[in-house]
């Protein structure tokens, strides 16, 4: 089995903190990762798992605990060797390029270790030497970074003092010193009230406008709130990679009238595609198995028939339900629904 590496080994690295590579439109792929798996012992923790992020993503890796989301990040973040599998940051191997693709990682830890006796400033500065950012550059990646995460006003405070919500904020401005071009937040909500969940969320979505982002999370909501697409483990799987938005589409088309559409529905769909609904409002509505390539003929064919069009809407998925379904099933090997 291969060995944790230390923690501080791994920090201290870059010659140039600031980050000076572009952040390039979506569609070029930032991370690659193909069969990863990380066996404990004999516990096999992450099996087999393949995905790509594209740059400018904003990903939620999902699942029950236990289910090997911070296995994963280690991985991803050079803190874990993998037992197996590969990963590629940009082009570059992690295992063979670890200090320099390292550099251009943040990482915000399930429970940032953050010493409660230092001050804010204290902490970065600490921060940014272990990540070798140059004396002349530390004052502005401070700042930057104490401004991205909104902490000027407890900047000279010491730690002991914040609440958990500041605390996982300097958790992330430690990540962010540096300028990543990856930024990989381990359950980033977690332990926070609802104002400080959404005062993470909104920082979150703030980085996402200059990074990849990649969370943690065994909360569905988390990742609807700021992901543009999921990645959902199951015992150490990856069982779904998809995105939102195909996720949740998948519903029926459903049609509102203010006359009967029976006829004119007949002569465009198969009888089995059309299913009438109980009316309660006077008017008439419809659930059909349609494509949405065929939305247009049928919002013709309803307008044409003077039937008085309504509505028109594909059911959203219900996400919750779909989570729910995907962890009571049992699993098959190997398998991933993609979207
Ligand atoms: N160092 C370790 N030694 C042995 N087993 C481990 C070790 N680290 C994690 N595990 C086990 O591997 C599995 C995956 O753990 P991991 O922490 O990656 O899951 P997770 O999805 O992040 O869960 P959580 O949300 O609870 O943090 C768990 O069963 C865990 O007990």
């Amino acid at each position: 089995m291969a060995p944790d590496r230390p923690f501080k080994a791994n920090l201290i690295r870059k010659p140039d903190p600031l980050g000076s590579q572009p952040k390039t439109s979506l569609g070029d792929c930032m991370i690659e990762v193909s069969q990863l798996s990380r066996v404990y012992g004999d516990y096999t923790a992450v099996e087999a798992c393949s995905f790509a992020i594209q740059r400018g993503e904003v990903v939620g890796l999902l699942g029950h605990n236990g289910a090997g989301k911070t296995t994963i990040m280690k991985m991803l973040t050079g803190f874990l060797e993998p037992t197996s599998g590969t990963i590629l940051i940009d082009g570059l191997a992690l295992n063979r390029e670890a200090n320099t693709v390292q550099g251009r990682i943040g990482y915000l830890p399930e429970n940032c270790p953050v010493w409660p006796e230092m001050t804010v400033m204290a902490y970065l500065e600490y921060h940014a030497d272990l990540r070798g950012i140059a004396d002349i550059d530390k004052p502005r990646a401070i700042a930057r970074a104490i401004r991205r995460t909104a902490l000027q006003e407890k900047a000279l405070a010491p730690i002991a003092t914040l609440s958990r919500g500041y605390r996982q904020r300097v958790g992330v401005a430690q990540a962010i010193l540096h300028d990543p071009d990856i930024i990989i937040l381990d359950e980033p909500t977690n332990g926070l009230d609802p104002t400080q969940i959404r005062q993470m969320r909104d920082l979150i979505r703030e980085l996402a406008k200059e990074a990849t982002v990649i969370l943690s999370t065994h909360i569905l909501q988390e990742v609807q709130a700021v992901c543009e697409r999921v990645l959902i483990l199951k015992q150490g799987k990856l069982v779904v990679d998809a995105t939102l938005a195909t996720l949740q589409s998948g519903g029926r088309l459903r049609l509102t009238t203010a006359k009967t559409a029976q006829a004119t529905l007949a002569s465009q769909l198969e009888s089995a595609q059309i299913e009438s609904l109980p009316s309660t409002d006077g008017l008439y509505h419809y659930a059909l198995n349609v494509p949405a390539q065929q939305t247009p003929q049928i919002a013709q064919a309803v307008v044409e028939g003077g039937l008085g069009l309504h509505g028109l809407h594909f059911e959203k998925q219900n996400l919750e339900s779909l989570f729910a379904q995907i962890n009571q099933q049992p699993q098959t090997h190997g398998e991933v629904g993609h979207g």
